[in-house]
């Protein structure tokens, strides 16, 4: 019988989310390679890395936004992709994978908001959708308060700043009540005077305990706000620890290459 491509899982009831051996090319290009990951409840998972080290890929693959060319991710223990078991292949229910995908929220670096839809009926959309009629204007507006929004529930999403249509992307995803929510960047489209808005919502968010995974170059968020980063290169997880460990004493090379252009780049941005 050939070995399982997946490790045996072991029952820690607090793992949200575990990638085992997630792979990933486009045509020629390997863009992830041998990524193992667990990420636990209430934990934050700073991804950092140079532009193209893989992190958006990396982040779509563990929502299910795209599949991976082998290995798996796990939500809860649900495999939500195929494995094999007992030397045979095994897929979770249709109707399963449905529902714990329904509980990853995502926030996308370019927000996302539907155009169309006021910032009260963009939140209200994933309640209405799980079948929360009744509720789900309450809990919409309770979640614009959360973010300091309330006052813009009738506005059309164009018409806020890029901080604000952000916030609003991150009301959206906690109306899933997800378990995890991931975050792409969420600050890199944004002018640097509104980043901070954001960044302290999600401070806010990870003090309450909500799990996250978050790709970004705010290493000071990073370092106040991290359980853990993972630093990727060339679709590598090359270093994994806690912000001391990865962001104050990088032990491989290009992590502390790539941390001195980030830190070269923000001062040069200072001084401009
Ligand atoms: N849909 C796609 N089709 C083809 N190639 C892709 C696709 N998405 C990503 N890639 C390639 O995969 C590699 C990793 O891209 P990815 O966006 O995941 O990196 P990243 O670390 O998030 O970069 P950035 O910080 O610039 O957003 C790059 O070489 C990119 O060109």
């Amino acid at each position: 019988m050939s070995e399982s491509p997946v490790p045996a899982l072991n029952n820690k009831k607090s793992t949200v989310l575990r990638a085992r051996r997630l792979q990933k090319r486009y045509d020629d290009n390997i863009v992830l390679q041998h990524i193992d990951l667990d990420i636990v409840e209430g934990e934050v998972l700073c991804l950092i890395g140079p532009s193209g080290s893989g992190k958006s890929t990396l982040l779509r693959l563990l929502a299910t936004l795209e599949s991976p060319d082998s290995g798996v991710v796990f939500f809860h223990d649900t495999p939500l992709g195929i494995v094999e078991r007992g030397g045979n292949l095994y897929t979770a229910p249709e109707k399963i994978i449905r529902q714990q995908r329904d509980r990853i929220g995502f926030v996308f670096q370019q927000f996302n908001l539907f155009p169309h839809l006021t910032v009260l009926q963009n939140v209200m959309l994933a309640p209405r959708l799980q079948g929360q009629r009744g509720k789900a204007e309450d809990k919409a507006r309770a979640l614009l308060e959360r973010v300091g929004l309330a006052h813009k529930a009738d506005a059309w999403p164009a018409s806020l700043s890029g901080g604000q249509q952000q916030r609003v992307a991150i009301a959206r995803a906690l109306a899933r009540d997800p378990a995890l929510i991931l975050f792409d960047e969420p600050t890199s489209a944004l002018d640097p005077e509104l980043v901070n808005e954001v960044l302290a919502v999600m401070t806010d968010l990870a003090a309450t305990g909500i799990t996250m995974v978050v790709a970004t170059h705010e290493m000071q968020f990073a370092r106040r706000v991290a359980s853990n980063v993972a630093f990727l290169d060339k679709g590598h997880i090359v270093e994994y620890g806690s912000p001391q460990q990865v962001l104050d004493a990088p032990q491989q090379p290009r992590t502390r290459a790539f941390l001195q252009q980030i830190s070269s780049l923000r001062s040069e941005a200072e001084h401009v």
